[in-house]
């Protein structure tokens, strides 16, 4: 997909603002259960994901994307919050340098030592993720936190690939990957509140839906993920890609709702 232009402007620690200018719907966010708002009628999540759309992993220098061809309605998020049809575009994860900390959203503040981020954007409303990514009810991020425990088999596929995309810049070929093995069982149980993208341009464009159920990685698969760089292979100081996630930002009196009681 195209977010190579929303997101090649990063630096590892971009300097952009730290809060977007008059930004009242920013994200991430601290989920606090108890003032979750149960709407009965959140409808459950349906994904359709085609793995043949699965296309190549680039390292844009602030975490690894793996990236899948948008160009038809092939890999498509509906239900939930959406009244839309979004495309997936790409999937993503923030991580920490160590096992307590690396997701960027909290519930209760309690932190997990990684987030997965599956980006879709709206193609009832928009021909592409450029324009989408402008728009309010533009994106759709499913968010999943990670826990340390036993290996996941259905990542392995990718953490192997990620030893050719170590450096800043660098694409690999990555093809026949389905994300939907990377959802938890229950995908029914979710938050869903409007905020923002993480990293720049930071546009208050997304429907953010929080996974209540984690999904288990190993300690070295994500040791895996920490052997990636910030920087290109042609900087002298080279940089550990970790840490790669967002300082929590004001709720500004949103709701957040949960699709379960
Ligand atoms: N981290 S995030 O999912 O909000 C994101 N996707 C594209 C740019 N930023
Ligand atoms: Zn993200």
């Amino acid at each position: 997909c195209s977010s190579k232009y929303v997101l090649s402007a990063l630096h590892p620690m971009w300097q952009g603002p730290l809060v977007a200018p008059g930004g009242n719907r920013q994200s991430p966010i601290d989920i606090r259960v108890r003032k979750s708002v149960f709407d009965p009628h959140l409808k459950p999540l349906t994904p359709d994901y085609d793995p043949g759309t699965c296309s190549q992993i680039w390292n844009n220098g602030y975490s690894f994307l793996v990236e899948y061809d948008d160009t038809t309605d092939k890999s498509i998020l509906k239900g939930g919050p959406l009244e839309d049809n979004f495309r997936l575009c790409q999937f993503h994860f923030h991580w920490g340098e160590s096992n307590a900390w690396g997701s960027e959203h909290t519930v209760d503040r309690r932190l997990f030592p990684a987030e997965l981020h599956m980006v879709h954007w709206n193609s009832n409303k928009y021909r592409r993720f450029e324009e989408a990514v402008m728009e309010e009810n533009g994106l759709a991020v499913i968010g999943v936190f990670l826990k340390i425990g036993k290996r996941h088999e259905g990542l392995q596929k990718l953490v192997d690939a990620l030893p050719a995309v170590r450096h800043k810049d660098s694409v690999v070929e990555f093809t026949r990957f389905d994300p939907a093995c990377l959802l938890p069982a229950n995908i029914d149980d979710y938050w869903t509140y409007a905020g923002s993208l993480t990293t720049p341009p930071l546009t208050e464009a997304v429907t953010w839906i929080i996974m209540k159920q984690h999904i288990e990685v190993s300690h070295d698969q994500l040791a895996v993920f920490r052997s990636l760089l910030f920087t290109s292979a042609e900087e002298e100081v080279q940089k550990s890609m970790v840490n790669n996630f967002r300082v929590q930002q004001p709720l500004r009196g949103r709701t957040v709702r949960s699709s379960f009681t």
